[in-house]
């Protein structure tokens, strides 16, 4: 499915992302930074690739290669180390629009726990708290699974009815997160370029935009209808191809350059089936036909962890190395200013001005009506070993 920038897909005029819901905009004393969490050690490791995999029937091979990665690195997953920059980085950005609203942090798998960033923040005398998740895009590991993981830690806690928690939407069609990738893809393929005249090659340049894998029969699961039917594709697929259609046409150097949506970091039983293609794959079929170089664009993640730094610089460059194509690989947002000013506004949106107004408001950079990606379609039966 590889293509040129197309035309932008012809949408209705009032298409809109999602705002928020009655009783969302509030005056919330605390932000939530919820996030994976990952280990911070070699005795971390083991225990953590437990909690990930609680109840998800992941075979112990797996786990014994993913926990390589992690012991390649002394056991250290770079993602907590990023949240607390992020964090930092989100703290100066209030401080600077004299928004005063204290920032915890709390993480699925890892310290600090939600269950304890909860009493923390209750202890802190904190009611009204905006949770704002280190996941762009819209599933159910990125955002299903957290809200499940906020109900079962109310219950555990005891504060169902002290915390009133509420989530900030997804924010893969934002400016905040399009603008850096913009940026990114642009340096790419001019660095790509720059290797392939140094070789003297005039071969072409493939732009390879990759995401996490998820199982076929969790993306299949997903709503709403009207998204499969636009992009014929599940709705986890579509929203990676509305921002990969995006960005090739909002970045002059990609005009005619070739690009497709690839997947890394597959797990799961071998028999199940999991979105395709996978980016080593595709790399190799690539230089089959002729490609130079490719430019890896990493837009499905929001930080450099280990999941990048494992699948991409580590395998996918080998790959490419194997079959001689010019390789590069772009940055995740991380703290870039327009990521973390961005995030603000979105934020803003569900914060009360004085007036009762939103303090502030997200852009929306991509096309579609995002405003229902998980309700409609429903989620089904509960998603138990997939
Ligand atoms: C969609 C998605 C995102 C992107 C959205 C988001 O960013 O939230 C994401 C992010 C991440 N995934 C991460 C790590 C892992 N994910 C695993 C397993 C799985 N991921 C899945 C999906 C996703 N994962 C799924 C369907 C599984 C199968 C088991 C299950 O259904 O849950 C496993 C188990 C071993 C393995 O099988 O790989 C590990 C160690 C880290 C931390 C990296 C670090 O430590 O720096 C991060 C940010
Ligand atoms: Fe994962």
């Amino acid at each position: 499915m590889s293509s040129t920038a197309p035309a932008a897909k012809a949408l209705p005029a009032d298409y809109v992302a999602q705002t928020p819901a009655e009783g969302e905009r509030r005056s919330y004393t605390a932000i939530l930074l919820a996030s994976f969490g990952g280990p911070e050690g070699q005795d971390d490791v083991i225990p953590f690739l437990r909690n990930v995999t609680r109840g998800k029937g992941i075979p112990d091979e797996r786990l014994e290669e993913v926990a390589t990665h992690y012991r390649a690195n002394d056991g250290i997953s770079p993602i907590n180390e990023q949240n607390r920059d992020l964090i930092a980085a989100l703290e100066t950005e209030l401080a600077k629009r004299e928004i005063d609203i204290p920032i915890y942090w709390g993480n699925r798998n890892w310290d600090p726990y939600f269950a304890d960033s909860f009493k923390k923040m209750h202890q802190g005398g904190h009611r009204d708290v905006l949770v704002l998740v280190t996941s762009a895009y819209a599933g159910y590991s990125s955002n299903d699974q957290y809200l499940e993981d906020f109900e079962r830690t109310l219950d555990e806690t005891g504060l169902r009815g002290e915390l009133n928690l509420v989530k900030v939407r997804q924010f893969f069609y934002d400016k905040a997160f399009t603008k850096p990738n913009e940026e990114f893809l642009s340096a790419g393929l001019s660095d790509v370029s720059k290797q392939l005249s140094e070789k003297g090659s005039e071969g072409k340049t493939k732009v390879l935009f990759v995401t996490h894998s998820i199982p076929s029969a969790v993306a299949e699961r997903q709503g709403p209808a009207r998204i499969k039917e636009l992009f014929g594709t599940d709705v986890y697929t579509a929203q990676h191809q509305a921002i990969a259609d995006y960005l090739m046409q909002a970045v002059p150097e990609a005009k005619d350059v070739d690009y497709q949506v690839v997947f890394q970091s597959r797990s799961g039983s071998p028999e199940t089936p999991w979105l395709e293609p996978d980016i080593n794959d595709q790399i190799e079929e690539d230089a089959q036909n002729g490609y130079a170089g490719v430019v890896v664009v990493p837009f499905g993640f929001v930080s450099d962890h280990m999941e990048v730094i494992w699948d991409l610089d580590t395998e996918a460059k080998e790959t490419a190395e194997e079959q001689g194509l010019a390789f590069h690989r772009a940055p995740t947002v991380g703290v870039h200013p327009e990521f973390v000013s961005g995030l603000v506004d979105i934020m803003g949106e569900y914060i009360t001005g004085a007036e009762g107004q939103p303090l502030a408001t997200g852009e929306q950079t991509v096309p579609g009506d995002w405003s229902d990606l998980t309700t409609d379609g429903g989620w089904g039966t509960p998603l138990q070993g997939s």
